[in-house]
Parts: C-alpha cells; structure tokens; sequence
C-alpha cells in the first residue's frame, strides 16, 4: 500500500493506493461513527457491497450499516437522484453523526460527497472509488455535485472527503471503455503539470493498455499526488487549480450537448483534450508534434478524437458560455504554454478557437 496526504488549511485527509483495501477493515473503523450509509449503483452493489460491509462491521459488530443503492450512469447525476439518498438518510433517522461511504465511481462520489455537503448541513463522508477515472481524479479534491439539464456540475459544493481507499482490485471488473475514459484524466495530469509523467506514460502506455497492475498503480499513484499538489495550493479554485480542468471546457459542453451518459466523462475530456492542445498549437505555445503525440495515445486507447455527430461551432459556444470559468462574461480557457505547464487566459484569438472548433466536427 502507498500514502499520499492531502493537507489544506483547515483539513487533512489520506490517500490509500493498493490491492485489497477494502477488506481492510482498520484503515476506515477510525474513520466511521456509529451510523454508516453506503452509497453504491446497481452495478458495483453486487460486486463490492458485500465485501465492504464485512469489513466494517470487524471492528464494532454494534455500527448501523446501511446502503442506498442508485441507478447507474451520467444521466441519473441529478437532484431527483440525489433525493432518494437524503430519503434513505430520513428514513434510517440517522443523525449529524453519520458517515456516507461513496463506493463507486465518479457519480456516485460526486453525489455522496453533496449529500454529506448537505445533509443536516453536512456530515462526514469516505470516498471508495472504483473506476479508473474516480482513483485518479474525482475521488480526491473534494468537488462534489449534481448536473443540470444545462450544464454540468453545476449544483454543487466544495467538501473534502476524511479519507480517499483506492482498491486497485477493483479495477478487475472494470469495462474496457471505462478504463480507457479513465486514462484520458490521467494524461491530463502530464499535459498540464509534469512533462516527464507525459514521456514515462508514453514509454508504458501499452503497459497501461494491457493494464499491467504495477504499472497502473504507479500512474494511479502520480496522477493523485500531483492532483493532491495542485488542490493543497488552491482547495475552492480561486486560482492555479483551474488547470486541471484542461479540456473541460469543450468536454462539458459534449456531455451536456449529447444528453449526458452517451458518452462518458473520461472520453469527452479525451476529444476536449486534444482540442486544448490543437488550440494551444494554433495560438503558437506547443508545436504540431504534442498535438500528434496526444492523439495517437487517444487513438491507442479507442478513445474519440472528433467532436459527436452535428455537434457545431455555435453548439459549443452557446454551452462554454456557461462554463464555470466565466468571468464577467469572458470566457477562459485553460491552455498549454508548453508541455507540462498550463495557463488559464482568456488572451486567445477568437479566430482560433473557431478554426479548433471547425477543425474536430464530424
Ligand atoms: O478537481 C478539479 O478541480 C477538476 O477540475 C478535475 C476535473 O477533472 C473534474 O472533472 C471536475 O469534476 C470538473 O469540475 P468542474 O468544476 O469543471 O465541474
């Protein structure tokens, strides 16, 4: 097992990275109070319920555990859904004491970490994330939300989790297109901080395909502590942590465009990705060669490298206009000044954002 600490102003939590950890009932008992909920989906409940419920009652055969489990996919992450959670909380009686543990994927540990943002006006919760994506990225940080029918993210809050387990085995049941989305965050993290992450993930990027374990626990690993890094400077994103949301921008507006769930966060982010650097290139900070570079990895990795179907230019627009990077109006734009190093501006030609735009339609 390896640890990273995230350590902010008014909070500290670990990050736990190894194979079996959710049996390992003595990594979350000091975390737990008496009044536990799990919050899973239809699919990981019969995969990981049973074996993480175990675990928790070793310590204190005394602790209420219960669950609460949501339908599964992008297009249930909203305020309807998240209702049935404060629901079950209701039900249960469950005081301002209880622990939500969010065993899942991103949804579930957006949802889980609003509900505890919200509930009695917040409680304490866990995150247990099971895909790709949610071990590298969303588990950590503490951004927790709902979308809306017009935009994403866009109900939601700032609270910090009081551990983040990450259970390598559980990437075993993993689909493959899942795993593939998840590695589009986790080249993000070479494009925009770490030049030398970039190469070592070209060097093992067919390691990572064939998901060679030790090999993806390191990008795991490194994708968290300089995701951990980034937040520890700037937890409510007033500044530097906005990089991290290279390619967002454009992948928001697809997920939002296409409905939500038809094409999953991790491959919008990957076409959004490639747009950044396209623009990037165009706007004369990284060269043609970067902008190739990302997209054979893309392509290697069966991930979208072209905007969906009639997605047009205006189409973008109309939604990065609500983008959460707007300021008074202007759109910003996180961009590569060169590899390993982002910038948020809003100093771009218009111009070349719409030849970017243009150049991805299908
Ligand atoms: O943690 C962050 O900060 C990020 O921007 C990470 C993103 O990869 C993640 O998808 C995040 O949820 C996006 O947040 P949003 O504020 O752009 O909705």
């Amino acid at each position: 097992m390896k640890t990273l600490s995230l350590d902010l102003p008014a909070h500290h939590y670990d990050i736990h990275i190894g194979a079996g950890l959710l049996a390992q009932a003595e990594l979350l008992a000091p975390h737990l109070s008496p009044e536990v909920l799990v919050v899973t989906n239809e699919t990981i409940a019969p995969l990981y319920l049973a074996r993480l419920e175990a675990a928790l009652v070793k310590p204190d055969a005394n602790r209420r555990i219960e669950s609460v489990v949501l339908p599964d996919g992008e297009q249930h992450k909203h305020l309807r859904t998240l209702d049935q959670v404060f629901t079950r909380l209701l039900e249960l009686n469950y005081s301002r004491r209880c622990t939500l543990l969010a065993l899942g994927g991103g949804v579930i540990g957006d949802m889980t970490g609003f509900a505890a943002a919200c509930y009695q006006r917040g409680v304490n919760y866990i995150q247990l994330p099971t895909t790709l994506l949610s071990q590298v990225d969303s588990s950590v940080g503490g951004k927790t939300g709902v979308n809306h029918a017009l935009g994403k993210n866009m109900i939601g809050a700032f609270k910090q989790p009081e551990l983040v387990l990450i259970d390598t085995d559980t990437l075993s049941t993993l689909p493959d297109r899942e795993y593939a989305a998840g590695l589009a965050e986790v080249l993000k993290y070479g494009l925009i901080a770490d030049a030398g992450f970039f190469d070592w993930l070209e060097q093992h990027w067919s390691d990572l395909l064939a998901r060679r374990s030790d090999v993806v626990s390191e990008a795991i690993y490194r994708s968290c502590a300089l995701k951990a890094e980034v937040v520890a400077e700037d937890e409510t994103e007033q500044g530097r942590r906005a990089i991290l949301n290279l390619g967002h921008t454009f992948g928001h507006a697809i997920e939002t465009w296409t409905g939500y769930g038809a094409w999953l966060h991790g491959e919008a982010v990957a076409t959004g990705l490639l747009m950044a650097t396209d623009l990037s290139q165009r706007l004369g900070h990284v060269d043609v060669a970067l902008v190739e570079r990302v997209r054979t990895l893309l392509l290697q990795a069966e991930l979208p490298v072209r905007s969906p179907t009639g997605m047009a230019r205006d189409n973008y627009l109309q939604l990065m206009a609500r983008d959460k990077k707007v300021e008074s109006g202007v759109l910003r734009l996180v961009l590569l000044n060169t590899l390993g190093h982002a910038i948020v501006t809003s100093d771009f030609a218009v111009q070349a954002l719409y030849e970017t735009i243009d150049h991805f339609k299908s």
